[in-house]
């Protein structure tokens, strides 16, 4: 059986707007993500790590290149289950609180049995129980950052995408946070790419993926590695 959960070859994105010159914002890019995998993206602002994510997640398709999931299977078949999104803007449901968002996935899944007490133990586990109850709109960004992670964790996926999950916390937050993610994430088999600013939480991956201007160079690190 396969481990490769999501391979892409020769992917490329260009975005046109009616009325303006096309864009190409991700070209030849070739990547491939493994079961259990832990993976940085890093670049600066603008050089595609958010496209590259929603692509290799089955949220968008490329406009050029090959993407499979040959152990996932079909795109249409990959969400809320396998794979899992927290995305970089607010992406909590304002009418649902903490603990409707986090059991949303499992609810989407037919798992309703044990869902609430599931998501109370997974809060308990980051010392953040005391949202239980409150709604988005009563958090801070780093909170509502921390559930949308937890929400991602929740159905035990194969693969999560995280776009700057801890672009609002401090950083002694941010590594505790990360230790959790991290220890949680190998008990359930979990891979996790995440796209990240933070020297400090791309360090603590064991790949790093360098983006610029849309192409993917293998960093220093991943070099040294191979
Ligand atoms: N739907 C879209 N239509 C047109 N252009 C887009 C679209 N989505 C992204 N872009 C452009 O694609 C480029 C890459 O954006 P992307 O969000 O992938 O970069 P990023 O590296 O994640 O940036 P950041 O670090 O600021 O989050 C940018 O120039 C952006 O303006």
């Amino acid at each position: 059986m396969t481990d490769v959960l999501a391979r892409a070859e020769g992917i490329g994105m260009r975005y046109a707007a009616p009325g303006t010159a096309p864009v190409d914002v991700l070209e030849g890019i070739d990547c491939e993500i493994a079961a259990g995998d832990r993976i940085a993206i890093i670049g600066p602002s603008g050089s595609g790590k958010s496209t590259l994510m929603h692509i290799l997640g089955g949220l968008i398709a490329p406009t050029s290149g090959h993407i499979d999931w040959p152990a996932l299977g079909p795109r249409e078949s990959l969400m809320p289950v396998k794979v899992q999104f927290v995305f970089q803007g607010p992406s909590l449901f304002p009418a649902l609180d903490v603990l409707g968002n986090i059991t949303l996935p499992l609810f989407l899944a037919g798992h309703t049995t044990g869902a609430r007490d599931r998501a109370r133990q997974l809060l308990a586990r980051f010392a953040l129980e005391e949202l239980a109850d409150k709604l988005p709109e009563e958090l801070s960004g780093g909170q509502a950052q921390r559930v949308a992670m937890l929400r991602a964790l929740t159905t035990a996926p194969r693969l999560i995408l995280a776009d700057e999950p801890t672009g609002q916390l401090d950083s002694h937050t941010a590594e505790h946070f990360l230790d959790g993610v991290l220890e949680l994430a190998s008990t359930a088999g979990i891979a996790l790419v995440i796209a990240t600013h933070d020297a400090q939480v791309a360090a603590r991956m064991a790949r790093l993926w360098a983006m610029d201007h849309g192409r993917l160079a293998n960093s220093a690190r991943e070099r040294e590695e191979a």
